[in-house]
């Protein structure tokens, strides 16, 4: 279990991460989402010791991760893949992992059979593997301990689909024997597949938590006018709940329903969709003012 709780970390003036809190639960995977910048590293990072709070804690399975004796027994992280010793071979990496912690050299091979990574690819230089192979290492040396929690920073960076579906299952894997998986991605189709629970966040702040299925359900239509005070005062006339999202209102009612009160009130559209485009239309919308690229039709030609 990871607890998270009024999480603040400045750099400066400047807040990275405001007053996030949420838990990670034994037994599922819980999928931390945002975009570039959000805060995701951050917050990773001050989990297991690297980054200090500004305000708030972190609690990794009931304990600060910097009092847990032995953490790599207890917590498997993986950051950074491009982090590891260069110069090193992935055999040296997961052997002087498995000393620190006290775990016999058949672990090394044990682990490196279950990310597919041969005896010759063991015994090349890390700066010579490739980033999926890096990837892989790095899973491995998370695992290496076997700890009852999981850190993963972004760890389907680079791996090919086979090396993505696989990764899946050894993670839904590791949370159905009742492992805590932490993971942050890009890969929003991927993450809707694997998360039992999501965490998204913009700008540093949680906009959204809970299961795919509960986030999901909240869709309705996307729309947005030229003016949309007086979109939201049609939508009231015509008895239709809304609330703010990114650039424009997300209405509780069908697109069709939504169009008529707009042209009933003579009203110029931009926008009108459905957002039952799965969670990467949830992401866009909910993190539309963390966003560094107008997403908006036709503003890319
Ligand atoms: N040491 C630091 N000093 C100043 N600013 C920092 C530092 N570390 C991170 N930041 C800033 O904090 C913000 C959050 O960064 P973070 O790496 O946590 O984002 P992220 O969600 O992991 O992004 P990405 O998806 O791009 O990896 C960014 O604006 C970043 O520039």
């Amino acid at each position: 279990m990871i607890t998270v709780e009024g999480l603040t970390r400045k750099y400066g003036a400047f807040t990275a991460v405001d007053d996030i809190t949420f838990t990670a639960e034994p037994g599922r995977v819980t999928g931390f989402l945002g975009p570039n910048g959000a805060g995701k590293t951050t917050t990773m990072r001050v989990m297991v010791g690297l980054t200090r709070a500004t305000r708030g804690r972190v609690r990794v399975g009931g304990h600060d991760y910097a009092a847990i004796p032995n953490p790599g027994r207890h917590v498997g992280v993986l950051l950074d893949a491009s982090a590891q010793h260069a110069g090193r071979t992935g055999r040296e990496v997961l052997t002087v992992g498995a000393r620190t912690m006290g775990l016999p050299s058949s672990r090394v091979d044990e682990m490196l059979g279950l990310v597919s990574l041969s005896d010759e690819e063991a015994g090349r230089r890390v700066r010579n593997y490739s980033l999926g192979m890096r990837q892989r290492l790095g899973i491995a040396h998370a695992l290496l301990g076997d700890p009852q929690v999981l850190i993963l920073d972004e760890p389907a960076n680079g791996l090919d689909p086979a090396g993505i579906r696989w990764m899946r299952g050894l993670l839904k894997g590791y949370a159905e024997r009742g492992g805590t998986v932490l993971l942050s991605s890009h890969l929003l189709n991927e993450v809707q597949l694997i998360a039992d629970d999501i965490v998204m966040i913009g700008r540093g702040r949680i906009v959204a938590q809970g299961t795919p299925e509960s986030l999901l359900q909240d869709v309705g239509t996307f729309v947005r006018a030229t003016d949309n005070d007086r979109l939201g005062t049609a939508l009231t006339d015509s008895g239709i709940a809304f609330a703010p999202q990114g650039k424009g209102l997300l209405a509780d009612s069908e697109a069709v329903a939504v169009g008529r009160a707009a042209r009933d009130h003579q009203l110029t559209l931009v926008e009108l969709r459905p957002t039952d485009g799965g969670l990467e239309d949830l992401f866009l919308e909910l993190t539309a003012d963390a966003q560094r690229d107008d997403l908006t039709e036709g503003a890319v030609r």
